[in-house]
Order: structure tokens, then C-alpha cells, then sequence
């Protein structure tokens, strides 16, 4: 398969009821990076990487993926907050999106006991999923986005709900799919868990992209009052 990235942003701007939500932005998006967006609540985080992945309408400008965007949807997943399970079993779960693409059920199921034993749920592969704890459930949601092998996965605050162990095992299956170059999107507004994880980072105020760079030169050297503010705990 062609690869789907770079990712190119001109001019976004989505803008609901006269308020500008985002907007404009010009950005681009490499492989093989974990992408922290950062920022203080309100500041657009979700509806960016909504508006990336084709969930959220643009009002203007454009973005564009190396191949055609149906084809780079294909190549995508999304994980977001509140994950839904559907009312079926953890290995159902698993196994639909696989059923999508047009694996054989024989391969799927497979498939979907190798990663139950990643996330350690193999006990509860014919339970249903909407009964499994909440951290429980989005190792489900992270999984169910991981089987397919997509190029490129966004996050949205997949940690927000979650408890110190739930949250450490997340992390651990995102530095192992940083690590094999996946590449990923996440926003956050835990400054901890930025460090952690981050390759680079994407600081957010007020629906503009106020400051882009390296994690390594975004945490040691801020360029902006706003950024060092944010780090400092300033700016929540
Ligand atoms: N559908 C919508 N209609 C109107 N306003 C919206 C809509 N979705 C989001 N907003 C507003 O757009 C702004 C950006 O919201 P967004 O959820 O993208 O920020 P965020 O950085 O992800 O915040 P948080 O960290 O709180 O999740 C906020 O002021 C929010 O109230």
C-alpha cells in the first residue's frame, strides 16, 4: 500500500455559529512520530485531530494525504475518550474491524487472541465488552485500532478517565507501537505523560498552532512567553 502521509494542512479553519473553533492552521505531519498536541482545555486539540482524521467539517482551506483521502481514511484509525464497545463479545470486538476489511474469520479470530493476550484480557475474550472496567475498555479501544496495522492512529486523551495502572499500561502499548514507527497522534494535557511519550509536539492556544517542534526542543527550549507559561503551569 502507497503511503498516506505527509499530511498537509493550509489554512484550516473550522468555525460553528460565527465562533472560530480552529483556525487558520498550516501544518504538516510526517511518519514515524508520536505527535503530542498539547494545550490548555478549549484550546482545539480535539477538534484538530477530528478535522485530520475527516470527522469534523473544514469551513476553509484544505487537507491533503499523499494518496486520495478515501484510500488514506483506509489507512487510519481513531481512539477517543469515551470508547464504545459494541454489545458483543471482547473477541467480537476485536474481530470486527478485521470482518471489515475483509479478513477471513479464522484469521481474525486469531488475530484477536493475540492481541487479548497483549492487553492481558485473554480471561475475558467471551465476555461481553460493555461489562469490562473502564481502563479495560480502552485497551479494548486501542486495540481494536491497532489490529488493522494502521499507518496512522489519533488519540484523543485516551488516558483522560483512567487510573494511574490503567493509564501506565496505555502508555506502555504506545511507546511499543512508537517504538516499531507507528505513527501517532495524541492530545493531552498532562504534562507528565507529553514528556513520556512525546517525539514531537504540537502546543495549542486559543484554536492556533502557537508553537511546533522536536519534544526534546519544545520541553528544554520553549520559544514562546505562552509555551513557557503552559510548562510552568500557568496557563491550565
Ligand atoms: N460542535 C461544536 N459547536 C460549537 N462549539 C464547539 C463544538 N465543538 C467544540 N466547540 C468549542 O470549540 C473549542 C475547542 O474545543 P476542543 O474540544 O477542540 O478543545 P480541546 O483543546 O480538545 O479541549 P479539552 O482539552 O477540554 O478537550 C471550545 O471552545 C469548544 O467549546
Amino acid at each position: 500500500m502507497k503511503a498516506t502521509l505527509p499530511l498537509k494542512l493550509r489554512d484550516v479553519c473550522v468555525r460553528r455559529r460565527g465562533k472560530t473553533l480552529i483556525g487558520p492552521i498550516d501544518l504538516s505531519l510526517d511518519a514515524g512520530d508520536l505527535t503530542i498536541v498539547l494545550g490548555p482545555n478549549g484550546a482545539g486539540k480535539t477538534t484538530l485531530m477530528r478535522a485530520m482524521h475527516g470527522l469534523q467539517r473544514l469551513s476553509s482551506g484544505s487537507i491533503n494525504y499523499a494518496v486520495p483521502t478515501v484510500a488514506a481514511r483506509d489507512a487510519q484509525a481513531f481512539v477517543s475518550q469515551h470508547p464504545i464497545m459494541m454489545r458483543r463479545s471482547l473477541r467480537d470486538n476485536l474481530i470486527y474491524p478485521l470482518k471489515l476489511r475483509g479478513t477471513s474469520r479464522d484469521e481474525a479470530t486469531v488475530m484477536a487472541e493475540d492481541w487479548a493476550a497483549r492487553i492481558e484480557l485473554t480471561h475475558a475474550l467471551s465476555q461481553a465488552a460493555p461489562n469490562l472496567s473502564g481502563g479495560e475498555k480502552q485497551k479494548v479501544a486501542l486495540a481494536r485500532a491497532l489490529i488493522t496495522k494502521p499507518e496512522l492512529v489519533f488519540l484523543d486523551e485516551p488516558c483522560a478517565n483512567l487510573d494511574g495502572h490503567a493509564t501506565r499500561d496505555i502508555e506502555t502499548m504506545l511507546l511499543a507501537e512508537r517504538d516499531v514507527g507507528r505513527t501517532l497522534v495524541m492530545s493531552t494535557h498532562d504534562l507528565g505523560q507529553a514528556r513520556r511519550l512525546a517525539t514531537r509536539v504540537i502546543f495549542m492556544l486559543k484554536g492556533r498552532v502557537h508553537e511546533t517542534g522536536t519534544a526534546d526542543s519544545f520541553f528544554s527550549t520553549p520559544k514562546t512567553a505562552e509555551a513557557v507559561a503552559f510548562l510552568k503551569g500557568d496557563i491550565v
